[in-house]
């Protein structure tokens, strides 16, 4: 999958329960639009929609299974369970958080990443990190790619968004870490777009400013109320 999602753009087609796109025919649907408009590849959350997608277009997917565990902050594919229901999905990659955060059940990364290349090991693992020693980690572990997706939104990095200092946390990884790099979080326009591609990103996702309208429209609000 990285090869066809090289210097392209991944759409992440993504409605939780509580957002008003909620559905797996609506993100298939969001899918076919990216596919129509150009983009490489899809992200997307639950096997459901997954496999909906799955009927409406011919573009590889990267997977996640969100979930909420009572005992974990990690929420984004946290356990075996998760994995078993995506490598049900048909996905290309699976993402998977790569934090050093205690993980539900007490399951480990390191488990987690053995089960999934032994059930197949043909899909691809995407790692979700949020800082350049979980990159590290994700190296020593054997993923196939980093994800800057948690930038921003673990503890210990909230105050941070990928874009400021002109990407200066991409241009960090781009200059440390071997393993490809994709850039994924709060790129909002084609111009960040086209930014995190010249500094050397493999490839961008782009999920709220193409697939979330209730956030377009809260934008532009905000533009003139602040
Ligand atoms: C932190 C987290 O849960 N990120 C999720 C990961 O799959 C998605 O909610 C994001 O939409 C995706 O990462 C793309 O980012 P943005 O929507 O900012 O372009």
């Amino acid at each position: 999958m990285i090869a066809q999602i090289t210097g392209g753009l991944v759409v992440s087609c993504q409605a939780l329960d509580h957002e008003p796109l909620h559905s797996s025919y609506i993100m298939s649907k969001m899918a076919l639009a990216a596919m129509e408009g150009g983009a490489a590849g899809i992200r997307a959350n639950t096997k459901d929609d997954i496999l909906a997608i799955k009927q409406e277009i011919s573009l590889p997917v990267i997977g996640i299974v969100k979930r909420n565990y009572a005992d974990s902050e990690v929420f984004i594919t946290a356990t075996r369970k998760e994995i078993d229901e995506l490598l049900e999905s048909g996905c290309e990659m699976i993402a998977m958080d790569c934090t050093k955060r205690d993980r539900p059940h007490g399951e480990t990364l390191e488990e987690i990443v053995a089960y999934c290349r032994e059930k197949n090991p043909a899909v691809e693992l995407m790692a979700d990190i949020s800082t350049l020693d979980e990159a590290i980690m994700a190296e020593q572990l054997g993923f196939d790619c980093v994800s800057t997706t948690l930038h921003g939104y673990t503890t210990y990095t909230s105050d941070l968004k990928l874009y400021e200092h002109d990407f200066e946390f991409l241009r960090t990884l781009l200059r440390l870490i071997h393993l490809p790099v994709i850039a994924e979080g709060n790129v909002n326009t084609p111009e960040m777009f086209r930014r995190c591609l010249e500094l050397g990103a493999v490839s961008v996702v782009v999920g709220g400013a193409i697939t979330r309208p209730k956030e377009i429209t809260a934008r532009f609000l905000n533009e003139w109320i602040s």
